[in-house]
């Protein structure tokens, strides 16, 4: 029973962020199987624009990030009136904010200011996670991730772009920090704590996260 000084937690709603290769599909798959949450996982070798995206960014960037925002918004929609606003939890290996932490780094001028203005129509009114476990990464360990991955029109990313993402994210986290000061945020340390090959790290993750459910 609840005493009335005791503040109900809101139910779980995890998103696991990082950088391209992070390992956000394969942490969020192990906790939703390990708390027998549901999993909204990105969808992303159904994407039209993705392959000729990194063929050339200029030329496709536009297209490709309103894909990413429709679908996830349309993904999020489905998930908010099956889950959340039922009072069931979720994980999900993607935040909404990611969408426009790629934007800002691949659109410019014109088409940025339009793609803000669509988001911020589409997303402000969306329910947020309420707990984010960020994996932090650095670049010789996203490039060996994406090796592993072998999606073939990843192989060629260019390492200054996965060098600005790691920054925009750590930008990304820290205003996030401040404009949504409810939301827990676990930063792991996706170098040194590897949850696949070394179950113990999985369960200190795991142990974190109860902390805060
Ligand atoms: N901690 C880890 N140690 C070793 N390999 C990993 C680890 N995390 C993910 N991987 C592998 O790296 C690749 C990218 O992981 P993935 O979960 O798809 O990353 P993301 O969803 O962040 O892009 C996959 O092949 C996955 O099996
Ligand atoms: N320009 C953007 N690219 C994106 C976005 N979301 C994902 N992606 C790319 C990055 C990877 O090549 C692939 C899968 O993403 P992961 O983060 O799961 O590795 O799709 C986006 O919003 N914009």
């Amino acid at each position: 029973m609840w005493e009335d000084h005791q503040v109900k937690k809101p139910c779980p709603f995890i998103a696991v962020e990082g950088a391209i290769g992070a390992g956000k599909t394969t942490l969020a798959t192990m906790l939703a199987e390990r708390f027998d949450y549901p999993l909204l996982k990105e969808i992303v070798d159904e994407n039209p624009f993705l392959d000729k995206f990194y063929q050339n960014i200029e030329e496709w960037a536009f297209q490709l990030e309103m894909f990413f925002l429709c679908n996830r918004y349309k993904q999020l929609e489905d998930t908010v009136q099956n889950y959340v606003s039922r009072g069931l939890p979720v994980v999900s290996d993607y935040h909404i904010y990611k969408n426009w932490i790629f934007a800002q780094r691949t659109l410019h001028g014109d088409k940025r200011e339009k793609y803000r203005q669509i988001y911020h129509l589409l997303t402000d009114d969306l329910p947020k996670p309420n707990v984010i476990v960020y994996i932090q990464t650095e670049l010789a360990t996203l490039l060996k991730r994406i090796e592993k991955r072998g999606r073939g029109f990843e192989q060629d990313i260019d390492p200054g772009y996965l060098e600005r993402l790691i920054e925009d994210y750590e930008t990304a986290i820290t205003q996030l920090r401040t404009q949504e000061p409810d939301t827990v945020i676990i930063t792991i340390d996706g170098n040194e704590l590897d949850f696949v090959e070394h179950p113990e790290h999985f369960e200190q993750i795991v142990a974190k996260i109860k902390e805060h459910l």
